[in-house]
């Protein structure tokens, strides 16, 4: 069934189709609506934080399936500065993707600058890491900052708690965050654009509960799970997951960010998280770890300098389909741009299809049976 509520003359596009349940599980396969089409969950988006997933171009995106792909408003906020991607067109336009795009709200990197930063109720001072420049972001800059970037998706303006936190500071930065979520609501003003509040409360169960009911009630068409994989052991993830996502619409999407591995993937779906972000196919890339299903293969090594092989045999991605181990790791030791491309669209191919992967195995009734073979074999 199509659910697809309108608030006000604000149409909400990130509507949501087909939510499949299978098994005990809160596995669910479904389809987001936006106005730049309609995708395919669970599903993964490749990060392009500053409007460009490193080392490929959107061509080769599409090509491997990329549905959405990220960017981020406080590095864009920076430089080149969102008016001038207004001007360009809008991020759509100035970064040739005709994709998804959803925009995180800068909250994450704001914070995670330590001691430079100085929050209030009004918003967050910090540091350019650019230029040592002082800077102010608030719920209402962060919006206007995203409305001129044009995503299809945005994100309210929040605080992700780090961890360790005192149950004491968690309590108040996740209210203010909700607070933050009201301010945020209120300025977006720009319609053909889905607002996704984030669920924080630390790892405090009651906190979890309580964030999730109170954005509930403010009646988001979708909703981010921030405040985890910020170092927490997975088993606490999993526990958070399990407080906060039986308490969020079953008809609205749910993106758990800055997650994963493939593990984490298989365990977030089982809870019924839909949708996903992360730097870590991205990253590793770059200094030649290759993701497998049975693990990281680092191409670099010595061991496979006369392997002739490619990556993985199985895998689709240009990579595995033209070049071998050998030739991989002579670019990489050779400090050549085209090796950590490779590593780079075989990791990005690697997560999109193990996504797709998943979401056949929902609609097909057996992903339980799926996530116990993947984790069987699959060493973190
Ligand atoms: C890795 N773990 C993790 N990432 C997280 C991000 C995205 C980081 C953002 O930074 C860039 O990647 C480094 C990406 O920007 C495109 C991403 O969206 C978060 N963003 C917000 N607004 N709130 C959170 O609570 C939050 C928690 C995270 N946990
Ligand atoms: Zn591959």
């Amino acid at each position: 069934m199509l659910t697809c509520a309108f608030a006000g003359q604000k149409k909400v596009l990130a509507a949501y189709e087909e939510a499949v349940k299978c098994g005990y599980s809160g596995a669910r396969a479904g389809r987001l609506h936006t106005p730049h089409g309609v995708f395919d969950t669970p599903m993964f988006m490749p990060v392009g934080t500053q409007a460009t997933v490193k080392a490929v171009s959107p061509r080769e995106l599409k090509e491997m399936g990329a549905q959405i792909i990220l960017s981020n408003t406080y590095h864009l906020y920076l430089r080149p500065g969102t008016e001038l991607v207004a001007e360009a067109g809008g991020l759509h336009r100035f970064m040739d993707w005709d994709g998804g795009i959803l925009t995180d709200s800068g909250g994450f990197q704001v914070f995670s600058l330590g001691p430079l930063r100085k929050i209030t109720e009004e918003g967050a001072a910090f540091r350019s890491h650019i230029d040592g420049s002082t800077q102010f972001l608030s719920p209402e800059i962060a919006i206007k900052a995203q409305m001129n970037l044009g995503a299809d998706i945005i994100m309210a303006f929040d605080e992700c708690i780090p961890y360790p936190a005192e149950y004491q500071y968690a309590k108040l930065s996740t209210e203010r965050t909700t607070r933050w979520a009201e301010r945020s609501q209120k300025a977006h003003t720009r319609s053909g654009q889905a607002l996704f509040a984030i669920v924080q409360g630390g790892m405090y169960q009651d906190l979890r509960r309580v964030s999730a009911n109170d954005l509930v009630s403010l009646d988001f068409p979708g909703y981010g799970i921030g405040g985890l994989s910020v170092g927490e052991p997975k088993p606490v993830m999993y526990e958070m997951l399990e407080q906060t996502v039986p308490l969020l619409p079953e008809n609205k999407p749910r993106y758990l960010m800055g997650v994963g591995t493939p593990d984490c993937l298989v365990e977030a779906v089982r809870y019924g998280i839909d949708m996903f972000d992360c730097v870590f196919p991205t990253r590793v890339a770059r200094n030649g770890t290759a993701m497998t299903k049975s693990g990281r293969l680092v191409v670099k090594n010595a061991a496979y300098a006369k392997d002739f092989l490619p990556i993985d045999e199985n895998c689709g991605c240009y990579a595995c389909q033209n070049f071998s181990r050998a030739y991989i790791r002579h670019l990489l030791k050779a400090d050549e741009i085209f090796g950590l491309r490779l590593t780079t669209i075989h990791n990005l191919y690697f997560l999109l299809d193990f996504t797709k992967k998943m979401r056949q195995a929902i609609l097909e009734d057996r992903f339980l049976s799926f996530r116990e073979e993947f984790l069987a074999q699959y060493c973190k």
